[in-house]
């Protein structure tokens, strides 16, 4: 089949495909070099819509280059380059599209269709040039790496090949050509690290480091730069050197630190890592047609799996709903927040006035009980900012100014009388919050919200006995602050929508994925993880040994190991979140008396790692009571997703959340939930385990789901 007809074929399967124009416009090189042919990719709309590539666009594209191959062939021109629309190259395939194939001959069709096109890229007559102009991503990469040639700008925001962290492999000639181009230790660190290090991107400078474009050029004039270099290659005054790729052993060792890295990532539970890993693996022998066939294979199966449309699905719920909060009101209700009042000095307190003060700009005044931690804090936030300075993120006039705007004071009215925004992180008990509050109210402006990082406790009974309970919102943030996005926005009994809609103003500033929830006990992360480890622990508790409880959750591919999370979170928060979920739900959460024996000999986990490895603490082993039930590793894993899917039912219905793709929304962002999965609720529905626990699966169908 020609390349026209089989993208003509695949074009049927792309009904709503925002088509990219490949226009070829001619122009003459500087210096006398010659006439050279520029096609640019451009969909038509602005920078916020990325270029993508479906069967049409490839189709135009293809028609470009039966242009440009003619005046190669006759000698009118001598090279073509690749560019795209201000800001952005192109981004890669057309997702949507792609999400609606249902046959595993239409997906090898369009990983067919786009190496056959990017093909002819490389096989013309003239050398060719990729002018990486803006983000670049996916195929858009790719469409440069068949180039002879590669320029970047410093100011491309964003390039990567996504593809593996999205659930596919880089299937249009990433896998093949990027190893053979920069050697597989580097494209390793590329396609499988970056992707799986929460699609990590790169920067210009870093493209040219790692020797995938050939030269690199500021932002402003970056065009007519590339335009310049360009006639020099040509004219043999700038030769280009590229490292002697090694094909030794060098090689395996970069494929085996990639199983690794996915083993430590995914363990397992998603094949797109290791199908990009085998194909570059391939690719030491330098046979590119055989890496394509590869790719194409590896591509259509991705496609037809599970995981691409649980990475498809998550990565909406990031990119969309993350931005644009289900239930927020009217944002032109908020207030502007021009004075930052922290209550507390210690670890998460300290982390937000950083926070705050590096989104926000504005003075930050922290406050605890004593002067030594309230200096404490304040030395946190500057030796911080010295770190930013240190790695050149700010300037040093930038570290002054933010260094002057924080401040720490022992009395809460000379700090809070003029402060907007007042934000408490101080020991989780009720009666302690409400003496803060009581206290902050008595000295702070009447406009002044006054948040809660509580992690557990009910808002509206924290703000019981203010006299302004209206302007109290919960505002959780995850440990650490900097790495984990969420921020769950808790609307209290009381709160009112100006207080709320300030919320979600800051919560936007600070860069932070807002999800509303209702004043429910441990909120939405807190009480998913609780149950999910309760119910881990249930099983120990009952009988079952430690590890084998462990062992039979890694077909999930979670980040760590739900003991190991228990570590990172500390027994002590753990055991005290579980208590208060077990005074609101005492049928569902138990207090475990094995956790409860652990924190009391001052245990940090269950775990000694003197072999570089987690093994059970033999003090801990000593320790445990458990009963004489043994489970199997099915029935350990039935046993945890079903209490996951029944708690998550039950949030649902009491209105805790809006939606189901909240909760994944929360999971991914606030706990690690692998983007695989989708967050958790497109797995339990796929497994089957929604319809037996609740009846009925959580999202709607087509929504995450893998083609019948
Ligand atoms: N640690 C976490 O991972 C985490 C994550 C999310 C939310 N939280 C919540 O954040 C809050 C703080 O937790 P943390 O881990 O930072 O605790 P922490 O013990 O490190 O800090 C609490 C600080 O509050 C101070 N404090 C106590 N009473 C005070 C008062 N009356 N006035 C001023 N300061 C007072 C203490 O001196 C201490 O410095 C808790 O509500 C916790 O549930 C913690």
């Amino acid at each position: 089949m020609s390349t026209t007809e089989l993208l003509k074929g695949a074009a049927e399967l792309f009904p709503d495909e925002v088509v990219t124009s490949a226009h070829v416009r001619h122009l003459d090189l500087p210096f006398g070099a010659g006439r050279f042919a520029l096609i640019t990719l451009d969909n038509g709309l602005d920078h916020t819509k990325p270029t993508t590539f479906g069967p049409a666009s490839l189709a135009n594209l293809n028609a470009a280059i039966d242009q440009v191959e003619k005046e190669a062939a006759d000698g009118t021109i001598v090279g073509a380059g690749v560019t795209g629309k201000p800001f952005i190259f192109a981004v890669g395939a057309d997702l949507k599209g792609v999400e609606l194939l249902k046959k595993h001959e239409d997906a090898l069709a369009i990983g067919k269709g786009g190496h056959e096109v990017f093909k002819r890229l490389a096989a013309l007559a003239v050398p060719t040039f990729a002018y990486y102009n803006g983000a670049a991503m996916g195929g858009g990469v790719e469409v440069g790496l068949h180039c002879t040639y590669r320029t970047v700008s410093k100011a491309i925001p964003a390039f990567s090949l996504p593809e593996v962290f999205l659930g596919l492999v880089p299937g249009w000639g990433g896998c093949t050509l990027l190893p053979n181009l920069i050697g597989a230790d580097k494209a390793v660190s590329v396609i499988i690290e970056n992707s799986l290090n929460q699609n990590k991107q790169l920067k210009g400078r870093q493209v040219f480091d790692l020797g995938i474009a050939d030269a690199l050029f500021e932002g402003a004039d970056f065009l007519e730069q590339s335009l310049i270099w360009t006639a020099n290659v040509l004219k043999g005054d700038i030769e280009v050197e590229r490292p002697v790729i090694d094909r030794g052993e060098a090689w395996d060792q970069a494929v085996a630190k990639g199983r690794f890295v996915a083993d430590s990532k995914v363990h397992g539970a998603a094949p797109a890592a290791y199908r990009a890993l085998d194909i570059i693996a391939a690719a030491k022998n330098g046979d590119l047609q055989q890496g394509y066939d590869a790719e194409d294979v590896a591509l259509a199966d991705l496609i037809m799996g599970g995981e691409l449309r649980s990475g498809i699905y998550a990565f909406n719920l990031v990119q969309k709903r993350g931005k644009r909060p289900a239930g927020a009101p009217d944002k032109n209700l908020a207030r502007p927040v021009t004075k930052v009042g922290v209550v507390g000095a210690g670890l998460m307190a300290s982390q937000l006035a950083l926070l705050f003060l590096r989104r926000l700009e504005v003075p930050v005044v922290l406050t605890d009980i004593d002067q030594e931690r309230v200096d404490k804090g304040v030395g946190y936030v500057h030796a911080e900012i010295e770190k930013l300075l240190g790695k050149g993120r700010i300037n040093q006039d930038k570290a002054n100014r933010l260094k002057a705007l924080v401040t720490g004071v022992l009395d809460k009215a000379e700090g809070f009388s003029d402060a907007d925004f007042i934000i408490e992180a101080v020991f989780e008990e009720i009666g302690v919050k409400q003496q803060v509050f009581a206290e902050v109210e008595a000295v702070a402006p009447a406009h002044a919200i006054l948040a809660t990082n509580t992690s557990s406790l009910s808002v509206t009974e924290m703000a019981s006995k203010l006299q302004h309970p209206e302007r109290v919102v919960g505002f959780h943030f995850f440990n650490p602050v900097a790495i984990l996005p969420l921020l769950e926005i808790v609307r209290g009994e009381k709160t009112d929508d100006a207080s709320l809609a300030t919320a979600f103003a800051v919560a936007k500033k600070l860069k932070k994925t807002a999800v509303l929830t209702k004043d429910a006990p441990a909120f939405v992360v807190n009480r998913i993880l609780t149950r999910f480890m309760g119910e881990i622990q249930n099983v120990i508790d009952e009988g079952t040994p430690v590890e084998a409880a462990e062992k039979a959750i890694e077909p999930l591919g979670l980040p760590m190991s739900p003991l190991v999370l228990l570590e990172l979170v500390g027994p002590a928060i753990g055991l005290h979140v579980s208590e208060t979920l077990n005074r609101a739900f005492p049928d569902r959460f138990t207090v475990s008396e094995n956790l409860a024996a652990v924190v009391k000999a001052g245990k940090r986990g269950f775990y000694v790692y003197d072999s570089g490895k987690p093994e059970l603490d033999p003090e801990v082993a000593a320790l445990l009571k458990q009963g004489d039930v043994v489970l199997t590793e099915e029935q350990v894993r039935a046993r945890v997703l079903d209490a996951v899917a029944q708690e998550i039912g039950l949030m649902l219905d009491e209105g805790v959340v809006a939606e189901a793709q909240d909760i994944d929304l929360c999971l991914i962002t606030g706990a690690g939930w692998p983007f695989h999965l989708g967050g958790i609720t497109p797995y339990l529905d796929r497994e089957g385990v929604s319809e037996r626990v609740n009846g009925k699966k959580f999202l709607a169908p087509g929504v995450a789901s893998v083609p019948a």
